[in-house]
């Protein structure tokens, strides 16, 4: 079988780090296209990975998206590109691998979700990499196994080393929190009923108005809940840990098992600066199995409903977050939606 010719639109951190990984790592696709605003960031990245055979640059987005010879498209442009860009794939019938969030906002999510379903087909995965982690994997095996019994809650920690100054506190729900919200929905297998999002004292590390960190608790419709502490500002290092406690047990992961050095006073591991060290293997095997899967014509990992579940989700954690009030998840019926 010919190799899966894939295009990517906005190549900044995420888009060149997936154009990197289709060009060393994955068999059976080629990069054979790059989108972005910043031509001259798209310009040195075409030329630097195009030993590996040729790669166009290409300046509209949605030319690119329409292109004959681009079979399947990664969109790693900023969350308020998506809707348009996703609507496009749609309409050409292109396979996309969506970058989170799926959009900014439950309405245009769903619409997304309509869209798709309408064409009876899935076309749309979006990137909640953590479900492709092997130590996420595990855990959700020895959930599903029963072998702990029923999982009763999640304890979540997310820490970011540092954000810029515009990364909001509504930013720090949808952007970051959104990983704990899919993770949640997925390990514990139930929609999230109710938020509240409360935030301490922040750090002296944001300027005035900023939330960070912030502290949520998701009600599950099943009966469970989950807590997470997300913290962007964290100075340290990147890190992240879920334990699941269930009626026989509990596992935890995110503990870091890397090399221990005993060196200079200090005894230890070593922290991740970000995200896509700590989850380079997640994105690998994320994007490898996307490949096979469009190669199937299917998908293999979150659908465009997991994103607009996500995103209402998310919508009801930043009216919580002004009032640290708990607030009910507005979420369409899927059996309405999808059939
Ligand atoms: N799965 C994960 O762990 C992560 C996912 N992300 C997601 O990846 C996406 C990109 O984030 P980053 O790479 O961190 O951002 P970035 O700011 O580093 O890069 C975004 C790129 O998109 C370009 N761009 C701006 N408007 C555009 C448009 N209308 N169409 C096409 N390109 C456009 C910018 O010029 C820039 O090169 C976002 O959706 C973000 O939430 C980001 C970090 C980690
Ligand atoms: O998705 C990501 C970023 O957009 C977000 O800003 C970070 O907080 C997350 O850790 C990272 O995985």
């Amino acid at each position: 079988m010919s190799d899966l010719r894939i295009g990517i639109v906005g190549v900044g951190a995420m888009g060149a780090d997936h154009a990197e990984r289709i060009v060393r790592h994955i068999s059976g696709a080629r990069l054979v296209a790059v989108s972005d605003p910043d031509t001259a960031r798209a310009e040195e990245l075409a030329t630097r990975l195009s030993a590996a055979g040729p790669v166009q640059v290409v300046a509209d987005p949605l030319a690119l998206i329409g292109a004959r010879d681009v079979d399947a498209v990664i969109l790693a442009s900023p969350g308020f590109a998506h809707a348009d860009q996703l609507f496009a794939c749609l309409e050409h019938g292109k396979p996309v691998l969506c970058e989170k969030p799926l959009t900014m906002d439950a309405a245009s999510s769903l619409q997304v979700v309509e869209a798709e379903h309408k064409l009876g087909k899935q076309l749309i995965q979006v990137g909640f990499m953590r479900r492709f982690d092997p130590e996420y994997a595990a855990l959700k095996e020895l959930l599903d196994s029963g072998e702990l019994g029923r999982p009763l809650l999640l304890h979540n920690v997310h820490r970011n080393k540092a954000n810029g100054p515009g990364f909001r506190s509504e930013m720090i729900v949808r952007d970051s929190m959104v990983h704990e919200v899919d993770v949640a929905r997925w390990l514990l297998d139930s929609e999230i009923s109710t938020i509240t999002v409360h935030a301490p004292k922040p750090t002296s590390a944001v300027p005035e108005g900023v939330l960070d960190p912030q502290f949520a608790v998701f009600e599950m419709a099943n009966g469970s809940m989950a807590d997470v502490e997300v913290f962007v500002n964290f100075q340290v290092g990147y890190e992240v840990r879920c334990e699941a406690v269930a009626e026989r047990g509990s596992a935890t992961i995110g503990l870091g098992s890397g090399v221990l050095t005993r060196a200079a006073g200090h005894w230890g591991g070593a922290m991740p600066a970000d995200f896509r060290i700590r989850f380079d293997r997640a994105y690998d095997i994320e994007v490898q199995r996307w490949v096979e899967a469009v190669g199937r014509g299917e998908i293999d990992g979150p659908s465009a409903w997991d994103g607009y579940a996500a995103a209402a989700v998310c919508e009801a954690g930043v009216a919580s977050l002004s009032t640290g009030r708990p607030v009910t998840v507005d979420l369409a019926d899927r059996q309405a939606v999808l059939g």
